[in-house]
């Protein structure tokens, strides 16, 4: 009849280090794991070992290819910084084991291999630029690291280079500076090609794209843009035209590639593309090397299809030293330079450097590229229901039966908020988190929840009730109902079936409010048991007594009921652990027909 909880249960409180300070931030709940390994976890002895021997408990963080100044200063104030430049795989393959972030460029191949060997310690990979196609997104997503990038501080840089190479390569700039330094003297040999007049198709009218438009029509050029994501209202605010590709493509005489190195762009540039340009067209890339066949580019340039590239990436970097394109007459080349300038590199250091120092105390970062992006603000009205969200989660799994497994979970928001008002990404992943972790070694955050549960076969589906009234506070309740299982409480079942419980905030502190269909009302704090009994007078303080008794400390306690003097459910809130005598007290009651104790 009445029973407890598994002790392998974790308990939120035990996840915190005592050496290591709580952070200050609201919004370290969202990733809890930057800070907290239950006892039992491997990565808790390493961490302890590290911070000791390191003397200090701050984070490391591997800076693995050149930042500036400014970032690694603001880096420094916060965290132990190892600046390791031109390490191989394997090197930084066993330094990660060590470090809690690693920034990176464009140089490092942060692959799977990177994350495994991590053992669970990287929360923070920052991309000190645009492009992460270097970074193995779904491998952080499934080790929970988060993946932050520089988006903006190197754009303009980045259209520039676009257009000096833009420029250079209709003028021959390099081949005629070669050719001069050389001895020779071949001013017939370099005649150009005038930018004044003729097309230009942006490919990718993003930040990059955008600006290298705006730069171009100032050069007299008509511009037109293809990006089956760009507003039509931003090109047109700019005076482009945005176009189908094979438009684009068919009317250049001038293409400019800007958007990302992705599944579907790669090799977008290949021989039946190049087949449908116009002949001498020429081409620029600033974007990434991969967006290019390399191969169908050397034939379309030897075809005459093509007249000139101008290439800053490649889809290897470095390129081969004999490669047939780099050394191609006709095609102008640097070494992946696009953002390279002292203003671009200044800014975009301390933007990573920001973001990971944030992503490391817990902060959602805005310019996070794996995890869903909340704001600031959103997440500061959020807290208390987030908290609320994973307790429930933590409250209803341990109320499953052993040997249940669980699979289904409904939850409901009720809410006054008009669904784009409101998002429940957040209070999603701390539910999966609540479910999840209780039950498994495996640690849950925003970034790998929904991945995780996926993985484990829990299928959460979510839904509103629209309330009326005013949509001043964000959720009125949230209830939380794992189907298809039996639970070792049979009082938390609801009519329909489902182990139930239901919450809300009061004051900023969550309250438990419904357990299957008894209503109760007790804070969700310290530890709950739950008592079903026969409902009669004395009961609370038989009860309380017992755990007066044991020295365990009551701090809330409510009797919700079907009607008098039948069944209720009491709900009572405790301090402390009790022993299992007091445990064995409670159940030994006779008006008490089963009770359970909840960690949470
Ligand atoms: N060479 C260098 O040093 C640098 C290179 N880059 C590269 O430039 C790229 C663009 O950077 P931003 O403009 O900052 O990024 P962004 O995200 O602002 O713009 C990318 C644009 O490409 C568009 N796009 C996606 N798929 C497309 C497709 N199939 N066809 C046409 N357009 C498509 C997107 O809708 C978006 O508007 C980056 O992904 C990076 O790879 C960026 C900075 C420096
Ligand atoms: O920001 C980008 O996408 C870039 O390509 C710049 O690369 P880098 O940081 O100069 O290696």
């Amino acid at each position: 009849m009445a029973s407890m909880a598994t002790p392998t249960l974790k308990n939120p409180s035990s996840l915190s280090l005592s050496s290591k300070p709580r952070l200050p931030s609201p919004l370290s709940a969202a990733f809890p794991n930057t800070l907290h390994f239950p006892p039992s976890h491997p990565q808790r002895r390493r961490f302890l070992i590290i911070t000791a021997s390191a003397a200090s408990n701050k984070p490391t963080v591997l800076v693995a290819e050149k930042l500036g100044e400014a970032g690694l200063e603001l880096l420094k104030q916060f965290a132990n910084v190892d600046c390791s430049y031109n390490l191989s795989a394997e090197e930084l393959c066993t330094k990660i084991s060590l470090c809690d972030a690693l920034i990176v460029r464009s140089g490092t191949k942060v692959n799977r291999e990177v994350f495994e060997s991590s053992g669970g310690r990287l929360k923070v990979v920052g991309r000190a630029g645009v492009g992460i196609d270097n970074v193995d997104l779904s491998a952080a997503t499934e080790h929970g690291c988060l993946v932050v990038n520089a988006p903006t501080a190197n754009t303009v840089a980045a259209a520039e280079h676009g257009i000096a190479l833009l420029a250079a390569m209709a003028r021959n700039v390099a081949q005629a500076d070669a050719s001069v330094k050389s001895g020779k003297w071949q001013r017939n040999k370099y005649v150009g090609v005038s930018l004044v007049g003729k097309t230009l198709a942006v490919l990718g009218f993003g930040k990059v794209g955008s600006e290298v438009a705006r730069r171009a029509k100032g050069l007299g050029m008509h511009v037109i843009a293809h990006d089956p994501y760009a507003p039509a209202d931003r090109a047109r605010a700019i005076g482009v035209e945005l176009v189908s590709f094979d438009e684009a493509i068919g009317t250049a005489d001038f293409i400019s590639l800007h958007m990302p190195l992705t599944p579907a762009t790669n090799k977008m540039l290949n021989d039946e593309t190049f087949a449908k340009m116009k002949k001498g067209v020429r081409i620029v890339n600033v974007a990434r090397g991969g967006v290019i066949d390399e191969e169908a580019l050397v034939r379309a340039l030897d075809d005459g299809i093509v007249a000139q590239a101008a290439l800053d990436v490649f889809s290897e970097e470095p390129p081969k030293p004999d490669s047939k394109l780099v050394q191609h007459e006709r095609v102008t080349v640097t070494p992946h330079l696009g953002a390279s300038t002292m203003e671009a590199q200044e800014g975009v250091a301390i933007e990573i450097a920001e973001a990971v120092v944030g992503a490391l105390k817990g902060e959602l970062a805005a310019t996070a590229v794996n995890a869903p992006m909340v704001p600031a603000e959103v997440l500061t009205e959020l807290k208390p229901y987030v908290e609320l969200a994973e307790k429930l989660g933590r409250l209803a799994v341990q109320l499953v039966a052993g040997g249940s497994g669980v699979k289904t979970v409904k939850v409901s928001y009720a809410t006054s908020r008009a669904p784009d008002d409101f998002d429940t990404r957040l209070l999603r992943a701390m539910i999966t988190k609540g479910i999840i972790e209780p039950i498994s070694s495996v640690f849950v955050n925003l970034v790998n929840a929904d991945f995780t549960a996926k993985q484990r076969g829990l299928r959460i589906t979510e839904e509103r009730v629209l309330l009326d009234g005013s949509p001043e506070s964000p959720l009125e309740s949230i209830q939380v109902q794992i189907a298809n299982v039996e639970s070792k409480f049979a009082s938390a079942m609801s009519e329909t079936g489902e182990i139930r419980v239901e919450g809300r905030v009061k004051d900023g502190v969550p309250h438990l409010t419904k357990v299957g269909s008894f209503e109760v009302d007790v804070s969700l704090e310290g530890s709950i048991i739950l008592c079903r009994q026969v409902d009669q007078p004395g009961m609370i303080g038989t009860v309380g007594s017992i755990l007066g008794e044991e020295n365990v400390n009551v701090s809330f306690m409510s009797v919700g009921r079907v009607a008098p003097r039948k069944h209720a459910v009491m709900a009572i809130g405790v301090d402390d652990q009790p022993s299992k005598e007091s445990l064995k007290r409670i159940g030994e009651v006779p008006a008490i027909e089963e009770f359970v104790f909840l960690k949470l």
